[in-house]
């Protein structure tokens, strides 16, 4: 992983920051130590005339990413989702990176066809169009399936991609290998996380048949989402490399003069992108990570179509749930109980003081609650909350952080389209229909008859291994009465009470 190509792969993108001018703002941003400072130098300022010169029309590190190629695009694309990493200021300069590209030949990515399919192109499509969009890593065809003459989109990886980006990657992690070995301060960024994160954000990009599976889960997820519209693959027309998918038109959910002329109602449609992505989040757990207005297009009869599903969020239950309770709690502007549930759950340390923590939290919603109804955003809130969170010793999470991301930039999607959204408003239903479809009694009672289902697989061992337990439990307990502990009835009355409890549901299931 470290030879000579990692070394040249280095310099020459130490070469490339200097000469664009994007070095300082990288060290500022990961406020570099001295030692890294002069190391960064001394492998780019000299060779300076060896790194790309870039487009001088774009700001310095966006120029400096996109002179090096698709791997460094894409990073800083990543990296721009990441502001707990970067900086908000680096992130918010990332965020503009263009991701265009020229076209790569058709001819090349008929080939790419023939070789990951087995046929030859005109036997699986009538029509192959030249590239209708081009990316870092794929670009997209206009076809019509031979077979039943099928109006589709073909996606074809980037020729080569997978190695180029294999061999960038592998001197990403010589580079955060350096850096936390010149600055051990930088390790609480944790430079080699954030490559590996970014390698398996890639990973799922390079692999195709990964997108397809997002897009038919997130198509089955989403099924009774009225207005929302996704391309539905054609599984026996992809591959590694190919995604065929049916063909979706619109009008761009980024420009307004067309939504207009079409005669669409912005407003309503930017309730309906915050709904759909709320809905998503929160019911599902399965949310579009990249929802930014160049994935999103509007169909004639007015439905939203989505693209690119590359980058997906997942959340489990229990954290939804978490969540779901923490936002309401926000609604009620009720912080004691928002505090509880954080410490309910486990995210903050039992040992922290639970008045001061509602007292943090009354300090992120109340501003919020006071402003203008057009200026609220639960993006800012959830990022209020992390650093609040993080500030009282919980731990970032990935899942998390993206979530909040995607819903500044779905925020922004829907105030483009209707300046004067209330986002609590529209917010708001979705949050109590799940409060109530979730944390009710009726969901009590579901999950008490899940629990059953799970039991009722044991069936007839079901009594014997209560049984185990309780004797295994019993001889723990012998054998702490032995060395006196605090805490040993609490354990016992505990254990006991799971165990009748257990042996009562069995009974109920079994009989
Ligand atoms: N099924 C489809 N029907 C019609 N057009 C499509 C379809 N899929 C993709 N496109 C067009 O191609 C563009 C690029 O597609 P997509 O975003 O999936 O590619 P990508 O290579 O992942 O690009 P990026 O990463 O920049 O978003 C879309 O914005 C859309 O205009």
């Amino acid at each position: 992983m470290r030879g000579p190509h990692n070394i040249w792969r280095l310099v020459r993108t130490g070469a490339t920051l200097e000469r664009t001018g994007a070095m300082k703002i990288v060290l500022d941003a990961y406020d570099a130590p001295p030692l890294l400072r002069l190391a960064a130098r001394i492998v780019g300022w000299p060779f300076q005339w060896l790194g790309h010169p870039g487009d001088p029309t774009m700001p310095p590190a966006t120029r400096a990413l996109t002179a090096l190629g698709p791997a460094y695009i894409k990073f800083g694309q990543v990296l721009s989702t990441r502001p707990d990493l970067v900086g908000e200021d680096l992130a918010r300069q990332l965020r503009v990176l263009q991701d265009q590209l020229p076209p790569f030949p058709t001819t090349v990515a008929r080939r790419t066809v023939e070789e990951e399919l087995g046929h030859s192109v005109n036997s699986i499509y009538s029509e192959f169009s030249e590239p209708v969009a081009a990316a870092s890593i794929a670009q997209v065809h206009h076809a019509r399936l031979a077979a039943t003459g099928e109006d589709v989109a073909v996606k074809v990886l980037r020729p080569g991609i997978e190695r180029a980006f294999r061999r960038d990657i592998d001197a990403f992690y010589l580079a955060a290998s350096i850096i936390e070995f010149l600055s051990p301060a930088s390790r609480r960024l944790r430079p080699s996380e954030v490559i590996a994160h970014f390698d398996g954000v890639v990973r799922g990009e390079l692999d195709l048949r990964l997108e397809a599976a997002s897009a038919s889960t997130f198509a089955s997820n989403t099924e009774g989402d009225d207005g929302f519209r996704l391309p539905a693959v054609r599984w026996q027309e992809s591959g590694r490399r190919v995604m065929t998918m049916t063909w979706a038109e619109g009008a761009p959910l980024g420009d307004n003069a067309a939504l207009d002329a079409a005669g669409h109602d912005r407003d309503a449609l930017g309730e309906r992108v915050l709904t759909l992505f709320l809905n998503h989040a929160l019911r599902d757990g399965y949310f579009h990570g990249d929802m930014h207005q160049g994935n999103l297009k509007v169909a004639a009869d007015g439905a939203i179509i989505a693209y690119d599903f590359g980058i997906m969020g997942h959340i489990d239950e229990y954290t939804r749930r978490v969540y779901a309770e923490i936002l309401y709690g926000f609604i009620k502007r009720d912080y004691m109980r928002v505090a509880l549930v954080h410490f309910e759950a486990g995210y903050v340390p039992a040992d922290q003081d639970v008045d001061e923590f509602a007292r943090a939290l009354r300090a992120v919603g109340e501003p919020i609650f006071g402003m203008d109804a057009t200026r609220i955003s639960m993006g800012r809130l959830l990022s209020y909350l992390f650093d609040v969170t993080e500030r009282f010793g919980m731990e970032t999470r990935t899942e998390l952080i993206l979530l909040q991301r995607t819903m500044v930039v779905v925020e922004g999607v829907a105030r483009s389209l209707s300046p004067q959204i209330n986002i609590w408003e529209v917010a708001r239903p979705v949050v109590e229909d799940y409060i109530r479809r979730n944390l009710g009694p009726r969901a009590l009672a579901r999950d008490l008859g899940r629990t059953a289902e799970v039991l009722a697989r044991f069936g007839p061992r079901l009594p014997v291994l209560v049984e185990r337990a309780l004797v295994r439990q019993m001889s723990e307990l012998d054998a702490s009465a032995r060395k006196p502990r605090s805490g040993g009835w609490l354990w016992f009355s505990g254990g006991l009470g799971a165990g009748i409890v257990l042996s009562l549901i069995a009974v109920v299931i079994l009989s």
